[in-house]
């Protein structure tokens, strides 16, 4: 073996254009983005302001960039799936061989749950939750940066991936023995394992951090049973990413032993067990469906509420009915291998689980359809995105329930009816969530708000374009049509999948609406500033605070005694209090420690992945020695003085729509 393991000139794929144009593309902007930082002396401001941040607005801001960016990449991989399945009927080839069609749903299924809706959701929840709960930052502010350098570490390996060596073939699922050395010699699953072990480290200390915060440092007054519907939904997800991430890491360290090692852990010979990846992968991968809509979940009641400008109603069955989802996810991983063996006894009693979870769903859809009756419903873009939620998810509800009948199982089990259910949940549920949650939070997290019209175009676009997309899928499952199939040769398919191929165009427009927006928004921001802070009437406490909020959040941490605080604020005239006296506000200093490690260690997969053996205990080592650098360093904090706060704090409640004095 050579001197850098199994890397040679070999590995990048320079014979495959697509690839190559794809490369050449992104290291073009990559250039004008250098270019452009050089000329306009941004570095300083790039590296000070946001890569060593430790704020939970920045941090939140860096997570939704990630997300956006992977979800082109995301989708780039499915409109050439769908355009490759529109083409290869009838027995033709199409343009991409399965050599490299298995790589793209591979990438495709892991970089849209991993790098597009898991980031997208914690930078919402980065940005949000310690508004909402009257904090100034989170419990853990250095770990915070340290999580999300840690997602952004495991996308930068599988964007390498992407030219140099290749990507797992195996489906996101990665099962044994197709995962195992045996049938993938390559470092295709080498780098899915470990860009899912370092990302999944970060969203491990993210849930724990978060669950502090929630638990130790909501503002005086708050009772758990007052907290903001999206924080307790948030709440649920990070108990759930708590006790079932751990799951991930352990069943990818058994395949890492395996695979580097020889264990035989998941092969059958020597006393393995295949299976028992199969069980713990999904005892991770289905509460992992539920950290993604719950979430989603919250951002949909406090649109609904807010442009109802009511209560919501029902607080705390929503809040219940959360919790239920949350544990009842737990308890229903098996409905995943329905067909792989088990007892009758024991898929009955997990298909009926799989059911059970549909009455705390239908509670609180009955409580947002309950909400928005006699209210007088503000159509906005969070609105439409809401209503197409609640008539999308449904139907993806329904279908999963259908899918939950382990005898329908057997038949319907990696059809396409399959991949129809989990896209109409996770985009007609999450997807359609977050991108709710950023049309509401936007003006928030950046001062102004999003262009209206092309808002309605691109959710438009994404609602029929999605139904185009997905209905034919539920059509072809019931013909026959696996998933997965590179090429067909059955003339009746054909038609449902040139609707597919359409859909998902109209979808790519849908996405380049939302391009628009933010060009046309940004250009226009004048226009469509946010001077109050409280564009849209809302109800909870991050619309207390100006837009951007200022860095330390709170001037003095507000008192709580509602459940919709901010409107009770509002009522009882306490809002927008002008004060003459600050106490000096106690903040962290940002450090540079966060991206150290998690460079390291991304250093240390990537010579793993190649076997570079030098290089990767010098990655390790690294990263360990950041780590203990940052232990000692005690310059960490500082204060705020009351003279800049008074500043500040005049300088936003110029505005204010009613000015207080205390
Ligand atoms: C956000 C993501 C998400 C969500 C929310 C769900 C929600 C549900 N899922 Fe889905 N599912 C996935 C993502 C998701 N799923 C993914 C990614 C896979 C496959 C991965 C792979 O193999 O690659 C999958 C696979 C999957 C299977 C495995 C099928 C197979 O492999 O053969 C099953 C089987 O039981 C299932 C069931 C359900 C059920 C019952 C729900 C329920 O929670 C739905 C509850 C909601 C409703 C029912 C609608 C609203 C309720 C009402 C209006 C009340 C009245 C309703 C009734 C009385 C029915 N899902
Ligand atoms: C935006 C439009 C999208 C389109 C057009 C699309 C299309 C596809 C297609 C064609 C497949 C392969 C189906 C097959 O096996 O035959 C697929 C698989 C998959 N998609 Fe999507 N998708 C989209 C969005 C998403 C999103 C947002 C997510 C998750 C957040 C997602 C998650 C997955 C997963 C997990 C798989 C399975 C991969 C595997 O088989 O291992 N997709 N998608
Ligand atoms: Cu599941």
């Amino acid at each position: 073996m050579s001197f850098l393991g199994k890397l040679t000139i070999e590995a990048v794929p320079y014979h495959e254009p697509i690839i190559m144009v794809a490369l050449s593309v992104v290291a073009l902007l990559g250039i004008a983005l250098a270019v452009y930082l050089t000329k306009a002396d941004k570095w300083g401001m790039l590296w000070n302001d946001w890569i060593t941040s430790i704020d939970h607005k920045r941090l939140g801001i860096m997570y939704i960039i990630l997300a956006l960016i992977m979800l082109l990449r995301g989708f780039a991989d499915a409109i050439m799936m769908r355009t490759q399945l529109a083409m290869a009927t009838n027995g033709a080839e199409g343009y991409l061989p399965p050599e490299h069609y298995d790589q793209i749903f591979t990438a495709h299924g892991v970089i849209m749950i991993i790098f597009m809706a898991m980031p997208f959701m914690i930078g919402l929840m980065n940005i949000i939750l310690p508004l909402q709960v009257g904090a100034r930052d989170v419990a853990f502010p250095f770990l915070n940066n340290l999580s999300f350098w840690l997602t952004a570490g495991g996308a930068v390996l599988i964007n390498i991936s992407l030219g140099l060596g290749e990507f797992a073939k195996t489906g996101w699922v990665a099962y044994p023995p197709l995962s195992g050395l045996e049938y993938s010699p390559g470092v295709g699953v080498d780098y899915y394992i470990w860009a899912l072990q370092i990302s999944g480290l970060g969203t491990l200390l993210t849930a724990v951090n978060f669950l502090v915060t929630v638990f130790k440092m909501r503002a005086p007054g708050m009772k758990l049973m007052q907290m903001p519907i999206f924080t307790w939904t948030c709440t649920w997800a990070n108990i759930l990413i708590a006790a079932s991430f751990p799951i991930l890491t352990a069943v990818l360290a058994m395949l890492t032993l395996d695979r580097y090692m020889d264990f035989h852990f998941f092969t059958n010979e020597a006393g393995g067990n295949s299976m028992m990846y199969i069980n713990l992968f999904w005892a991770w991968g289905h509460p992992e469906v539920y950290i993604l809509v719950l979430p989603a979940f919250g951002i949909f009641s406090e649109i609904i509420s807010t442009f109802t400008a009511k209560r919501l109603f029902g607080y705390k069955s929503m809040v219940y009915a959360s919790g239920a989802i949350a544990i009842l996810g737990f308890i229903v991983w098996l409905h995943h291998f329905f067909t792989m063996g088990s007892s009758a006894n024991v898929n009955a009693f997990f298909g009926i689980m799989t059911m059970i979870i549909a009455v705390p769903t239908g509670v609180k859809l009955f409580n947002w359809i309950f909400t928005i009756y006699r209210g007088r419903l503000r159509i906005t873009v969070p609105v439409l995105w809401t209503l197409g939620f609640i008539v999308t998810f449904t139907i993806g509800g329904m279908t999963g329930v259908l899918l939950a009948i382990p005898g329908a199982d057997y038949v319907l089990h990696n059809s396409l009816f399959l991949i129809a259910h989990f896209h109409n949940t996770i985009i007609g549920g999450a997807v359609f969530g977050y991108l709710a949650g950023f049309a509401y939070w936007f003006p928030k997290a950046v001062g102004f708000k999003l262009d209206e019209r092309w808002g309605k175009a691109s959710f438009w676009c994404w609602q029929i374009g999605f139904l185009l997309a997905f209905m034919p899928l539920y059509v072809l499952g019931f013909l026959g049509m696996t998933r997965r199939l590179n090429h067909t040769d059955n003339p009746d398919w054909n038609i449902w999948l040139y609707i597919a191929a359409f859909g998902a165009v109209v979808i790519a427009f849908g996405i380049l609406f939302q391009v628009i927006q933010l060009v046309v928004s940004f250009i226009n921001r004048e226009a469509l500033d946010d001077t109050t802070g409280d564009p849209w009437n809302g109800h909870t406490l991050e619309w207390s605070t100006a837009s951007p909020p200022q860095f330390y959040n709170f001037a003095k941490i507000p008192h709580v005694n509602d459940i919709d605080t901010w409107t009770d604020m509002k009522e009882k005239g306490e809002a927008y209090q002008r004060h003459e006296d600050y106490e000096p506000i106690h903040m962290p200093k940002n450090t540079p420690a966060g991206i150290q490690i998690s460079a390291s260690l991304t250093v240390f997969c990537f010579a793993m992945i190649w076997h570079i053996w030098w290089l990767a205990p010098i990655g390790l080592i690294g990263a360990i020695g950041f780590f203990i650098k940052r232990c000692y360093t005690s310059d960490v904090d500082y204060y705020v003085q009351p003279d800049e706060i008074k500043r500040i704090e005049h300088e936003h409640l110029k505005n204010a729509p009613k000015e207080v004095t205390a």
